[in-house]
Protein backbone atom coordinates (compact mmCIF):
# COMPACT_ATOMS: atom_id res chain seq x y z
CA UNK A 1 0.00 0.00 0.00
CA UNK A 2 1.72 3.43 -0.65
CA UNK A 3 0.06 6.51 0.88
CA UNK A 4 0.22 9.60 -1.14
CA UNK A 5 -0.88 13.33 -2.24
CA UNK A 6 -4.62 12.82 -4.41
CA UNK A 7 -3.88 14.31 -7.89
CA UNK A 8 -6.68 15.03 -10.75
CA UNK A 9 -6.63 11.26 -12.13
CA UNK A 10 -8.15 10.07 -8.28
CA UNK A 11 -11.04 12.63 -8.24
CA UNK A 12 -14.12 10.17 -9.51
CA UNK A 13 -12.42 7.23 -6.92
CA UNK A 14 -11.72 10.10 -4.06
CA UNK A 15 -15.66 10.97 -4.86
CA UNK A 16 -17.34 7.40 -4.83
CA UNK A 17 -15.24 6.69 -1.37
CA UNK A 18 -17.03 9.52 0.21
CA UNK A 19 -20.28 9.82 -1.02
CA UNK A 20 -21.01 5.97 -0.64
CA UNK A 21 -20.48 6.33 3.26
CA UNK A 22 -22.46 9.94 2.72
CA UNK A 23 -25.56 7.58 1.51
CA UNK A 24 -25.22 5.60 4.47
CA UNK A 25 -25.36 9.24 6.82
CA UNK A 26 -21.85 8.64 7.93
CA UNK A 27 -20.10 11.58 6.53
CA UNK A 28 -20.93 15.08 4.99
CA UNK A 29 -21.18 14.48 0.87
CA UNK A 30 -18.51 16.11 -1.20
CA UNK A 31 -19.10 17.68 -4.39
CA UNK A 32 -17.39 17.53 -7.34
CA UNK A 33 -16.38 20.96 -7.80
CA UNK A 34 -15.58 21.26 -3.96
CA UNK A 35 -13.17 18.48 -4.49
CA UNK A 36 -11.39 19.87 -7.25
CA UNK A 37 -11.03 23.13 -5.56
CA UNK A 38 -9.68 21.22 -2.30
CA UNK A 39 -8.05 18.90 -4.15
CA UNK A 40 -4.36 19.63 -2.67
CA UNK A 41 -5.76 18.85 0.85
CA UNK A 42 -5.81 15.63 0.01
CA UNK A 43 -4.28 12.50 1.14
CA UNK A 44 -4.67 9.08 0.28
CA UNK A 45 -3.68 5.15 0.54
CA UNK A 46 -3.56 3.19 -2.74
CA UNK A 47 -3.33 -0.39 -3.23
CA UNK A 48 -3.10 -2.04 -6.70
CA UNK A 49 -4.32 0.92 -8.22
CA UNK A 50 -7.29 1.45 -6.00
CA UNK A 51 -7.84 4.33 -3.93
CA UNK A 52 -8.57 2.34 -0.48
CA UNK A 53 -9.02 5.40 2.02
CA UNK A 54 -8.37 9.33 2.12
CA UNK A 55 -8.49 12.57 4.02
CA UNK A 56 -8.40 15.83 3.96
CA UNK A 57 -6.59 18.65 5.68
CA UNK A 58 -8.12 21.99 6.03
CA UNK A 59 -6.46 25.07 7.42
CA UNK A 60 -9.45 27.24 8.95
CA UNK A 61 -7.66 29.98 11.16
CA UNK A 62 -4.48 31.19 12.31
CA UNK A 63 -3.01 27.59 14.14
CA UNK A 64 -6.34 26.19 13.65
CA UNK A 65 -7.03 23.39 11.29
CA UNK A 66 -9.14 20.32 10.70
CA UNK A 67 -9.11 16.73 9.36
CA UNK A 68 -12.35 16.25 6.66
CA UNK A 69 -13.43 13.83 4.74
CA UNK A 70 -12.31 10.57 6.05
CA UNK A 71 -12.65 7.52 4.59
CA UNK A 72 -11.46 3.81 4.54
CA UNK A 73 -12.79 1.44 2.16
CA UNK A 74 -14.89 -1.17 3.56
CA UNK A 75 -11.99 -4.03 2.80
CA UNK A 76 -9.66 -1.97 4.73
CA UNK A 77 -11.50 -0.92 7.79
CA UNK A 78 -9.57 -1.41 10.86
CA UNK A 79 -6.70 -2.47 9.37
CA UNK A 80 -4.58 1.25 10.43
CA UNK A 81 -5.28 3.11 7.16
CA UNK A 82 -7.32 5.86 8.80
CA UNK A 83 -4.38 6.04 11.69
CA UNK A 84 -1.74 6.36 9.12
CA UNK A 85 -3.67 8.66 7.08
CA UNK A 86 -4.70 11.13 10.20
CA UNK A 87 -1.07 10.49 11.21
CA UNK A 88 0.36 11.75 7.95
CA UNK A 89 -2.37 14.85 8.05
CA UNK A 90 -1.28 15.84 11.71
CA UNK A 91 2.57 15.59 11.04
CA UNK A 92 1.67 18.34 7.78
CA UNK A 93 -0.06 20.46 10.24
CA UNK A 94 2.74 20.20 12.72
CA UNK A 95 4.35 21.75 10.14
CA UNK A 96 2.61 24.24 9.31
CA UNK A 97 2.27 25.30 12.41
CA UNK A 98 -0.82 24.39 13.27
CA UNK A 99 -1.50 24.11 17.60
CA UNK A 100 -5.13 23.29 17.69
CA UNK A 101 -6.44 20.19 15.10
CA UNK A 102 -9.77 19.45 15.16
CA UNK A 103 -12.37 17.11 13.59
CA UNK A 104 -16.33 16.65 13.67
CA UNK A 105 -17.64 13.51 13.60
CA UNK A 106 -20.11 10.17 14.11
CA UNK A 107 -16.84 8.14 15.04
CA UNK A 108 -15.49 10.08 18.07
CA UNK A 109 -13.72 6.34 19.10
CA UNK A 110 -11.44 6.06 16.09
CA UNK A 111 -10.38 9.80 17.15
CA UNK A 112 -9.80 9.45 20.49
CA UNK A 113 -7.39 6.59 19.47
CA UNK A 114 -5.67 9.03 17.67
CA UNK A 115 -5.20 11.00 21.17
CA UNK A 116 -8.29 13.62 20.39
CA UNK A 117 -10.14 14.34 22.95
CA UNK A 118 -14.03 15.36 22.95
CA UNK A 119 -15.03 18.79 23.78
CA UNK A 120 -18.41 20.69 24.06
CA UNK A 121 -19.39 22.16 20.66
CA UNK A 122 -19.62 25.71 22.98
CA UNK A 123 -16.36 25.40 23.70
CA UNK A 124 -14.53 25.66 20.08
CA UNK A 125 -12.94 28.58 18.75
CA UNK A 126 -16.00 30.12 17.03
CA UNK A 127 -13.53 30.14 14.11
CA UNK A 128 -14.10 26.19 13.73
CA UNK A 129 -17.36 26.85 12.69
CA UNK A 130 -17.35 29.15 9.56
CA UNK A 131 -18.05 26.69 7.46
CA UNK A 132 -20.96 25.53 8.97
CA UNK A 133 -23.49 27.38 7.23
CA UNK A 134 -22.65 25.19 3.78
CA UNK A 135 -23.63 22.45 5.53
CA UNK A 136 -27.31 21.09 4.87
CA UNK A 137 -27.46 20.14 8.19
CA UNK A 138 -26.98 23.32 9.38
CA UNK A 139 -28.09 24.69 12.50
CA UNK A 140 -28.69 20.96 13.59
CA UNK A 141 -25.06 19.99 13.80
CA UNK A 142 -25.11 16.41 15.46
CA UNK A 143 -21.46 15.97 15.24
CA UNK A 144 -19.08 15.06 18.06
CA UNK A 145 -16.14 17.42 18.42
CA UNK A 146 -12.62 16.22 18.56
CA UNK A 147 -9.84 18.18 19.10
CA UNK A 148 -6.25 17.63 19.14
CA UNK A 149 -3.37 20.29 20.80
CA UNK A 150 -0.18 19.81 18.58
C1 LIG B 1 -13.71 14.08 10.25
C2 LIG B 1 -14.39 13.02 9.43
O1 LIG B 1 -14.16 12.95 8.26
S1 LIG B 1 -15.50 11.98 10.17
C3 LIG B 1 -15.90 10.72 8.99
C4 LIG B 1 -15.27 9.43 9.35
N1 LIG B 1 -15.56 8.48 8.28
C5 LIG B 1 -16.52 7.54 8.34
O2 LIG B 1 -17.26 7.41 9.32
C6 LIG B 1 -16.68 6.67 7.11
C7 LIG B 1 -16.78 5.19 7.45
N2 LIG B 1 -15.70 4.73 8.32
C8 LIG B 1 -14.42 4.67 7.93
O3 LIG B 1 -14.04 5.05 6.83
C9 LIG B 1 -13.44 4.08 8.94
O4 LIG B 1 -14.14 3.19 9.78
C10 LIG B 1 -12.72 5.14 9.82
C11 LIG B 1 -12.10 6.22 8.96
C12 LIG B 1 -13.69 5.78 10.82
C13 LIG B 1 -11.61 4.43 10.63
O5 LIG B 1 -10.61 3.98 9.73
P1 LIG B 1 -9.81 2.60 9.93
O6 LIG B 1 -8.76 2.55 8.91
O7 LIG B 1 -10.78 1.49 10.00
O8 LIG B 1 -9.18 2.82 11.38
P2 LIG B 1 -7.78 2.20 11.91
O9 LIG B 1 -7.71 0.78 11.51
O10 LIG B 1 -6.66 3.08 11.51
O11 LIG B 1 -8.04 2.30 13.48
C14 LIG B 1 -7.17 2.96 14.40
C15 LIG B 1 -7.66 2.59 15.81
O12 LIG B 1 -9.01 3.08 15.99
C16 LIG B 1 -9.89 1.99 16.25
N3 LIG B 1 -11.14 2.27 15.54
C17 LIG B 1 -11.35 2.28 14.21
N4 LIG B 1 -12.61 2.65 13.93
C18 LIG B 1 -13.20 2.86 15.12
C19 LIG B 1 -14.51 3.27 15.50
N5 LIG B 1 -15.45 3.52 14.58
N6 LIG B 1 -14.79 3.40 16.82
C20 LIG B 1 -13.84 3.15 17.77
N7 LIG B 1 -12.56 2.78 17.45
C21 LIG B 1 -12.26 2.63 16.15
C22 LIG B 1 -9.20 0.76 15.73
O13 LIG B 1 -9.63 -0.41 16.37
C23 LIG B 1 -7.74 1.09 16.03
O14 LIG B 1 -7.49 0.86 17.39
P3 LIG B 1 -6.10 0.17 17.89
O15 LIG B 1 -5.01 1.13 17.52
O16 LIG B 1 -6.29 -0.01 19.35
O17 LIG B 1 -5.99 -1.12 17.12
Amino acid sequence: MIFRKATFSDVEDILKLINDYAEQGLMLARARNTLYEGLREFILAEEDGKVVGVAALHLVWDELAEIRALAVHSSKIKSGVGRKIVDMLTDEARELGVKTLFALTYQPGFFAKLDFKEVPKESVPHKMWKECINCPKFPNCDEIAMVKEL
